[in-house]
């Protein structure tokens, strides 16, 4: 792109707010015409807040949250990179959502539908802390884009920079909260039948069974291979998530439950009842970069009535103008 051309989308783009949010901490605020907004913090490129266009809060975020470095914030979309979970010998889940990152103001050309105008777009380098555990160059840049009829899409490029010729390896997940009336009146479509690595059981392999999930108790499954459509049905709420995605193979399903709730000071007790993480992901086979190799991660969301019947995931019949 033309610095001219640069300096136009610029123009174009819907003005974002950055403001002081919890504590101090620096928040970049997204607003589309219709009313659905978003919030981002530079502190773990963290989204907060997802609202739809008549205000409702659509991810949940716990009321005990810690908006305290290096803590990172409970709830939201937290980042997991360079490593997701305990996967490997980094502090769980990396370090990528407890480090400061800024705003990109040159970002590299970016093919942008044109009836987006409004996102943001972030940027994490290592800082010296990092490169003595994890001692390689990036960088990673995270745009996020709140469409026109409120999705809220976020979409990661990774590049490897190192100067030494060596390439890297990552694991990664948008750890998303989903906000829910209640975990027992949930349904997650999309994962039947699926291979899954249960994380309560020492990562052994087992198989779904053919009907959709539902919650009864703890839940921490990486599933693999996973379509690049899931839902999350909540019937009490009378609204399903849609979730698409591309690049990230993988999909983690995990609530706490009720012990693991009371363990956490940063979680309610009862908070467990109201969320539900589906992270899409890419853990099973790491992802490995050379130099000047970049990677791309992409993660669009949707909240719609429910109006569909049980079995039939076609996201075309639930998203009116059948987006695929
Ligand atoms: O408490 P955190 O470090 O944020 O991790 C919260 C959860 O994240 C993922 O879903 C993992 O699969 C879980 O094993 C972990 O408990």
């Amino acid at each position: 792109m033309s610095s001219t051309a640069a300096v136009t989308a610029a123009i174009e783009r819907v003005p974002v707010e950055i403001c002081k949010g919890m504590n101090g901490l620096e928040k970049v605020v997204l607003r589309e015409a219709r009313g659905s907004s978003a919030e981002v913090y530079l502190y773990g490129g963290h989204i907060t807040s997802w609202k739809n266009d008549h205000g409702e809060e659509l991810l949940f975020v716990s009321s005990k949250a810690i908006f305290k470095p290096p803590k990172p914030i409970r709830g939201g979309i937290p980042i997991c990179f360079p490593q997701f979970s305990n996967h490997g010998f980094l502090e769980q889940h990396g370090f990528a959502r407890n480090r400061f990152w800024s705003i990109d103001t040159n970002p590299p050309p970016f093919p942008t539908n044109s009836s987006t105008k409004t996102f943001v777009d972030l940027i994490l380098k290592p800082i010296e802390e990092d490169m003595k555990i994890w001692p390689h160059s990036f960088e990673f840049r995270l745009r996020v884009t709140l469409g026109p009829s409120g999705d809220l899409m976020l979409t990661s490029r990774i590049r490897n920079t190192n100067t030494d010729g060596k390439p890297f390896t990552f694991t990664f997940a948008y750890h998303t909260y989903f906000s829910v009336s209640d975990i027992s009146e949930v349904r997650v479509e999309g994962l039947e039948t699926l291979d899954y690595l249960d994380s309560l059981q020492n990562k052994q392999r087992f198989t779904e069974q053919g009907d959709a999930i539902t919650f009864e108790s703890e839940v921490d499954k990486i599933y693999l291979s996973t379509p690049t459509k899931i839902a999350i049905l909540d019937h009490e709420k009378k609204r399903t998530f849609v979730i698409r995605k591309d690049g990230l193979p993988d999909a983690v399903v995990w609530n706490p439950w009720d012990k693991k709730a009371k363990a956490m000071a940063d979680f309610g007790d009862d908070d467990y009842k109201h969320m539900l993480c589906v992270e899409a992901a890419a853990v099973e086979k790491p992802i490995t970069l050379k130099p000047g190799e970049e990677w791309r991660g992409r993660q669009e969301l949707s909240a719609v009535p429910s109006s569909y019947c049980s079995g039939q995931l076609d996201p075309q019949r639930v998203l009116l103008g059948g987006r695929n």
